[in-house]
């Protein structure tokens, strides 16, 4: 029987992972659940973030259900020590390089998104990202400049192996959509991204029905508003692809409504399934959270880790037709609580 972590973690993160995992049981496949904490919750637990016994289970699950993390009550702690801290070791030690970021509009929700209905009707992208190098694994710290100034460094780098492993998930993933690769970088400035894309490049003749195209960062952050729905899949770095994918859930109508899974392989491997938000210290245990992006987590972590595509569409399905009906958190205009919004997709799974 298949294990499945949840790690809820921190904030919003087991208000909304509860309700995936309902939806999960609702399904009625034979699954396994273990919880364990993560994040501020882990250091409270285990003195540290990511506990032994957390990480333990992560690796013998068949996937992980992640929730958050985050808590302001721990900023001031040193760095290792941090919420976030456990994400990022959790990610490398299970080789989780591939992140994948599906950003759609579910129909209905064309009023929800920040813009113009006409701009976002039909937007179906899929932002992949690189998600174990780039600046958040490089060297960091605080040194003295010959000034005495305090001064603090962060290295981006990638090396020509980690660019060509993520870069094959972008094409094959292309191969299976409309073939439009879209590789963001910043190559007029950044030697980094310059090794990007004459990687991308070179892989390219190995894919000559993809149309690939190059864009950099910033215009990428600009056609994002402008005609996203020109977008069929990105492919970009750690860095660029976590902001622009928080840009892109504004398009589809809330940062709440987009999934997520990192894979340490194109497909049937272990991986963890995650929405791209945050914590959400503001509203916290007040019931307010949108648990779409957890409950369309599960459904990538079904399509992904279980290979069982039918469970995965079955949980789609039941969202799409919730917010059809009107089901609607505060972040989409409406006044259901998380558990409402839980019900609302659970009266509609088929
Ligand atoms: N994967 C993770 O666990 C991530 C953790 N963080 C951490 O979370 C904490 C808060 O970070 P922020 O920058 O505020 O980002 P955030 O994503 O937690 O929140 C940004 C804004 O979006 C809203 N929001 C987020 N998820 C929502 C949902 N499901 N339903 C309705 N509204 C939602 C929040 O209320 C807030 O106004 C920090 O400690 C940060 O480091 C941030 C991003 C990702
Ligand atoms: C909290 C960070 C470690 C990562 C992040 O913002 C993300 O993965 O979306
Ligand atoms: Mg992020």
């Amino acid at each position: 029987m298949p294990l499945i972590a949840i790690l809820p973690g921190d904030g919003i993160g087991p208000e909304v992972t509860s309700q995936a995992r309902r939806v999960l049981e609702a399904l009625g496949l034979d699954l396994q659940f273990e919880e364990a904490p993560v994040g501020g919750a882990g250091y409270l637990a285990a003195g540290k973030p990511l506990p032994d016994a957390t990480l333990a289970l992560a690796k013998r699950a068949d996937a992980v259900l992640f929730g958050a993390i985050g808590d302001p009550r721990f900023d001031a702690l040193e760095r290792r020590l941090r919420p976030e801290a456990a994400l990022l070791a959790i990610r490398r030690e299970l080789g989780l390089f591939a992140n994948l970021r599906p950003a759609t509009l579910f129909a209905g929700l064309e009023d929800a998104s920040a813009l113009k209905p006409e701009v976002v009707a039909g937007l179906d992208i899929v932002i992949v990202r690189e998600l174990t190098g780039d600046v958040y694994f490089g060297e960091k710290g605080h040194r003295t400049t010959m000034e005495g100034l305090r001064q603090g460094f962060d290295v981006m780098s990638y090396d020509e192996g980690e660019v060509e492993r993520i870069a094959r998930v972008g094409f094959e993933m292309a191969k299976r959509r409309k073939k439009k690769l879209c590789s963001v970088d910043k190559a007029n400035v950044l030697e980094t991204s310059q090794l990007w894309r004459d990687v991308v490049n070179e892989m390219s003749v190995q894919y000559p029905d993809i149309e690939l195209t190059h864009m950099y960062v910033d215009n990428a952050a600009m056609q994002l508003v402008r005609r996203p729905t020109d977008f069929d899949v990105i492919v970009t770095g750690n860095l660029f692809g976590d902001i622009l994918s928080d840009q892109a859930s504004m398009c589809a109508g809330s940062i709440g409504m987009l999934p997520s899974a990192s894979l340490s392989a194109w497909s049937g491997a272990n991986g963890m399934y995650e929405p791209i938000h945050g914590s959400a210290p503001d509203i916290a245990g007040q019931g307010k959270a949108n648990p779409c992006a957890a409950i369309l987590s599960a459904a990538m972590l079904l399509r992904h880790s279980l290979v069982d595509e039918a469970s995965a569409l079955r949980i789609e399905a039941a969202v799409a037709a919730a917010l059809a009906k009107g089901a609607r958190t505060a972040d989409l205009g409406g006044s259901l609580s998380t558990s409402a919004m839980g019900d609302a997709v659970l009266t509609e799974l088929q």
